[in-house]
């Protein structure tokens, strides 16, 4: 698209049209605004209520002012039920680009129409937790999609895993009921580490590969723009031959799958509760905007049977190798939310949501969903929820429906039914946009059953494990043994150690080890040894390594080297990274060699007390003799570097500050530099004596580099160092 259309596109195509739509009901704050009531009387104090008083007695308030109960009033109603599930999130705008029309499988503009730029909406959540709880606990996080299309509106309601605990959506309460606190005591909040939920899912052997899933890296994002989205359930793409196929919808994150490790996970839950939602929110605001690759998956409707697994079956995913995922479009966030509530709040997402060209399918969890989210928005937002301009499509809504609590809408004229003697409203004819549904012969008994497919719960459970490279696998295990030790019940760790021998023997033995199982000594079921495409989260990355975005602290004190500190800040902000001074306190920070004088400094972002190394993806300390002396005597400093060290994250050290490293994780696995060559070892990247040349030049980021920056860059690019776990080096440091 031209910037002249993407310009026009912008004031009055799809996109300008929402945007132009929510303006029409914003405002902003100004000093020129005088407050006034809820209907507009403007009102001369918001700070005495009206009483009774004299100077030397204060008396009693006066029910006459209108003005201060309506206060109180207003404020006594502002919060709302949170939702049963998925309570906490964030969103942000932004709009969806086809590349590559799908015609051959839909008529749905939305995915044919390659000139559309389609605005969306887009909420990322947890699932377990409270409206009020953490951002970085382990779980499932929603990925739910609002298209703001010319048909109507398009919701992709996902999650960043693929499948799901239960195939049958009357089980969504027990499932729901079994992995939140806990009914008599509430405890805990947003962890499924505990007796009910593992007490649960050993009973119902359909959450098996689920929870493989919950257990890995994937449950523990490092962000929300690292993560994969997917529709989950199968739905059906209609053609204009009247032809269906079935589909499953992915989105592919440009700077490919990341996660935290565990312990960095559970200490930013309670450092920065709100990491993602920061996180998120920065991005967009630095321009940094998240994009995602679109892709279907589909089956024609002739081919529903040719598989080993039913595909209708939402605890199984269609394997990569044998239907592949098919590209076509990109998803970008740009714009922040102007106000939470009546946008990321007031969001209504439901599955039933659906433009002509795209349809549900049989799967039997989709169905029961697409009753429950237009139910439970009734109690969380009442009956007139999609006129809140959150919810509001671009397209006219003209239909008979009235009345109910909150109607805005107001309908001119004498007629609310069909048909009427005007003719007015009728339903449109396909050629006028209408959906279709196409027909379809059904037969089968009314029994409480399904296909005898969907009773395998093991097969894709043990494909997944097995796909996993070995850090992954060794997550697994330690994530279980985390879990099962927080359950006090015997029986169900006892249990729930033998089932994994269900799906592998030596990650059952580890686990029962370590939790106080019996130790299984057998597999009680083959593992097939297959492995899928894309499985492992290893093999989702971009196709070229990347540091944007990415948080960079820099540690100095008084006395740092100005010189190497200034080219490493202008070479990260050049290459998208967000660098951050960190020094001992956040008053200004004096370089070698210069006079102690105001502006002779630099102005760091924070001390070392009020961010710690979780909150950043790598950590840089440029030399300086007295910067070293300094930050040599400080434990915290010292926690810093072998926090990061623990956490596997990239490290990067010139001169002096070569031996805070050497002091801080004293390994004599990890070389270290000692003269001017540029060593890497175990993601630790160092140079004691730094030349005039040493950080200079373009930086590309390649395994093969050879310049501090480049070997640098590529390690922040990797995200984590794996190796430095496998070879047990980071358990020796103490952090
Ligand atoms: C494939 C499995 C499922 C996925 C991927 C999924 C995904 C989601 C997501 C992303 C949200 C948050 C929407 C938002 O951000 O506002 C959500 C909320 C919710 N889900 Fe699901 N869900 C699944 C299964 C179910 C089932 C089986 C039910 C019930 C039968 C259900 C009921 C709900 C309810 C009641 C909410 C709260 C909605 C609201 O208050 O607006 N979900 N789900």
């Amino acid at each position: 698209m031209s910037v002249v259309d993407k310009v026009k596109n912008m004031v009055s195509g799809e996109k300008g049209r929402k945007v132009a739509q929510l303006d029409s009901v914003s405002q902003t704050v100004s000093k020129d605004d005088r407050i006034t009531t809820d209907f507009g009387v403007k009102q001369p104090t918001a700070d005495e209520w009206l009483r009774v008083s004299r100077d030397d007695k204060t008396g009693p308030m006066l029910l006459e002012d209108s003005y201060a109960r309506e206060r109180i009033h207003r404020f006594d109603h502002e919060r709302i039920p949170e939702r049963v599930v998925h309570a906490r999130g964030a969103g942000a705008f932004g709009n969806f680009r086809l590349f590559e029309s799908a015609e051959d499988v839909t008529f749905a503009p939305v995915l044919t129409d390659t000139s559309r730029e389609t605005p969306v909406f887009v909420r990322f959540s947890t699932v377990q937790g409270s409206r009020g709880s953490a951002d970085t606990v382990r779980d499932v996080r929603g990925f739910a999609v609002k298209f703001y299309t010319q048909e109507g509106n398009w919701d992709i309601v996902g999650n960043n895993i693929p499948v799901f605990f239960i195939q049958d959506a009357i089980k969504f309460p027990d499932v729901v009921h079994a992995v939140k606190p806990e009914p008599h005591n509430e405890v805990p909040q947003a962890q499924s580490a505990h007796n009910n939920f593992w007490d649960f899912v050993y009973m119902h052997e359909e959450a098996t590969h689920m929870y493989m899933w919950t257990m890995s890296d994937r449950a523990i994002p490092r962000s929300y723009r690292m993560m994969q989205g997917f529709g989950v359930n199968t739905f059906t793409l209609i053609n204009k031959n009247g032809e269906r196929h079935f589909v499953k919808f992915h989105f592919t994150p440009e700077l490919g799958v990341h996660s935290f490790v565990w312990d960095e996970a559970l200490k930013l839950a309670g450092q920065d509760p709100d990491f993602h939602r920061k996180d998120l929110w920065e991005a967009i605001e630095n321009g940094a905007y998240p994009k995602w690759k679109f892709g279907i998956q589909t089956i024609p409707e002739s081919k529903e049977h040719d598989f080993d697994f039913d595909i209708l079956d939402a605890t199984k995913m269609w394997p990569e190798d044998i239907i592949p995922v098919r590209y076509i479009g990109e998803l970008e966030l740009n714009r922040n939310v102007d106000e939470y509530f009546p946008q990321t709040e007031q969001v209504a997402f439901c599955t039933a949501h659906l433009p002509p060209g795209i349809g549900v399918s049989d799967d039997p969890l989709l169905q029961g969903r697409s009753f429950s989210y237009f139910d439970t928005q009734l109690s969380r937002l009442g009956v007139n929820w999609q006129e809140l301009p959150i919810n509001k499509p671009v397209c006219p809504v003209m239909n008979f429906n009235r009345d109910g609590q909150g109607r805005h809408q107001i309908t001119k004229g004498t007629v609310n039914y069909w048909p009427n003697r005007f003719e007015a409203r009728p339903p449109a004819t396909l050629q006028e946009g209408a959906y279709l549904d196409p027909p379809q012969s059904v037969q089968g008994i009314k029994a409480r059953t399904k296909s005898a497919k969907f009773r395998d719960h093991y097969n894709q459970a043990q494909l997944f494990y097995n796909s996993l490279s070995p850090p992954e696998k060794s997550h697994v295990a330690a994530a279980f043994a985390f879990e099962l030790d927080h359950c006090e019940d015997t029986i169900v760790y006892e249990r729930m150690s033998q089932r994994l021998a269900d799906i592998d023997l030596e990650l059952a033995q580890n686990v029962a080890e370590m939790v106080g199982g019996t130790k299984p000594t057998k597999a009680t079921r083959n593992n097939h040894g297959k492995r899928a495409k894309n499985l492992s989260q290893t093999e989702v990355q971009p196709n070229k390594p990347t540091i944007a975005s990415r948080r960079v602290a820099i540690i100095i004190a008084d006395g740092f080297d100005k010189v190497t500190y200034e080219a490493i800040t202008t070479t990260l902000k050049a290459s998208g990274a967000l660098p951050f001074t960190i020094a001992p306190r956040r008053s200004e920070i004096f370089p070698a060699g210069v006079e102690k004088m105001p502006r002779n400094g630099v102005q760091p972002d924070h001390h070392l007390e009020g961010m710690r190394s979780t909150m950043f993806d790598a950590i840089f300390v440029p030399g300086g003799a007295g910067s070293l002396e300094t930050l040599r005597k400080s434990g915290r400093a010292i926690h810093w570097v072998r926090e990061a060290f623990g956490h596997l994250k990239a490290i990067g050290a010139t001169g002096e500050a070569v031996q805070l490293l050497s002091q801080a994780f004293a390994l004599s696995g990890v070389k270290l530099s000692n003269d001017n060559k540029v060593v890497e070892s175990y993601g630790v990247v160092t140079i004691a004596d730094v030349a005039p040349d040493s950080l200079k030049g373009t930086v590309t980021i390649a395994k093969e580099g050879t310049g501090f920056l480049q070997k640098f860059w590529y390690q922040i690019a990797q995200h984590k160092n794996f190796d430095r776990e496998s070879d047990g080096l980071s358990s020796q440091v103490a952090y």
